[in-house]
């Protein structure tokens, strides 16, 4: 068994990103800079985005986190998406999910210019995306298509078995893995809370993607010997044996599953980490693309 360091690999791709900054500082070009949208005091939305923050400063990126209350009425936060869109600092932004329940995402997702949509959440970004047209790639997605690239995951032929079907990661996973390219050129099978022999299915699974938000759930007789597991699942459990209060648990249960594979992702330290570097890299990219527009 040999664990997928998403920790590590978001580092060397870290590394590269801050190169590549450099390279803009001593040519004179535009330092690429990404917002964020926090809406509310979630405590896990907290860290993810703080750390968002952090990232964009270990690599020389400015960075902009606008924070609104939990109330913030519909019409505010779209306020506040249009005057990003226009402000010509900005190469890209986020809007933090899940919003509060009296906030339309959809709305939200719709209002954001493609362009900077570095998330890759908006209908222009994902329709580009399923046609293979260069596009934003959500973050999760992308950051696990790198991690399988760099540690030359072979895919290709393989049988690969996605869990959830969520708009951010399970159904763009899907189409990613059963694309004409490299990662991907795997038959694909997206599974769900209506598959009735889930399992079976499972166990089927060369390469197998879980997405679904439940703690532990894929256990060691749900997977093949040999089979690359990818667990995107990041719940936190109360524990109050540490400091925190609260433990962070995958969708796969690491103690019976670790032993049946040939590669897995750790949590935490796998996906988490890929995606964040993910979305510094989609930054860049939006920064290089209106650099381009503009030239
Ligand atoms: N507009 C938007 N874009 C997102 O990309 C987005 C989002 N909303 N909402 C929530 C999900 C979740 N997400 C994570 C990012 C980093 C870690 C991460 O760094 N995890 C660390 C642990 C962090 C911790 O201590 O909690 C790890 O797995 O090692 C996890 C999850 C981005 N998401």
């Amino acid at each position: 068994m040999q664990l997928l360091d998403g920790k590590q690999t978001a580092e060397t791709i870290k590394t590269e990103i801050a190169q590549q900054v450099e390279l803009i500082k001593a040519t004179g070009g535009k330092i690429p800079h990404l917002a964020a949208i926090l809406v509310g005091n979630d405590g896990a939305s907290e860290t993810y985005v703080n750390s968002k923050v952090a990232d964009c400063k270990q690599v020389g990126f400015d960075s902009t986190l606008i924070r609104l209350p939990a109330d913030v009425s519909e019409d505010e936060l779209l306020a506040q998406v249009d005057k990003l869109n226009s402000d010509d600092d900005i190469d890209g932004f986020i809007v933090q999910v899940p919003l509060p329940a009296h906030i339309d995402e959809t709305r939200v997702t719709l209002a954001i210019d493609p362009a900077k949509d570095v998330d890759g959440f908006s209908p222009t970004n994902v329709g580009r995306m399923c046609l293979g047209l260069p596009t934003f790639i959500s973050a999760t997605p992308n950051g696990i298509m790198e991690l399988l690239a760099r540690y030359q995951v072979k895919t290709s032929g393989k049988h690969c078995v996605v869990v959830g079907r969520s708009n951010i990661v399970g159904t763009p996973m899907s189409i990613l893995m059963s694309r004409n390219s490299n990662p991907g050129n795997a038959t694909v099978t997206l599974v769900h809370s209506r598959t009735p022999n889930m399992a079976e299915v499972c166990r089927s699974a060369d390469i197998l993607i879980v997405a679904i938000g439940k703690p532990d759930f894929i256990t060691g007789d749900m997977v093949k010997e040999g089979a690359t597991v990818i667990d995107v699942g990041i719940t936190r459990l109360p524990d109050s044996s540490r400091a925190s209060g609260f433990r962070l648990t995958g969708d796969v249960d690491f103690t019976s599953v670790s032993p049946k594979c040939a590669f897995i992702t750790p949590v935490p330290g796998g996906v988490g980490p890929m995606t964040r570097a993910s979305l510094l890299q989609n930054t860049l990219k939006a920064q290089n693309l209106r650099q381009q527009f503009k030239d």
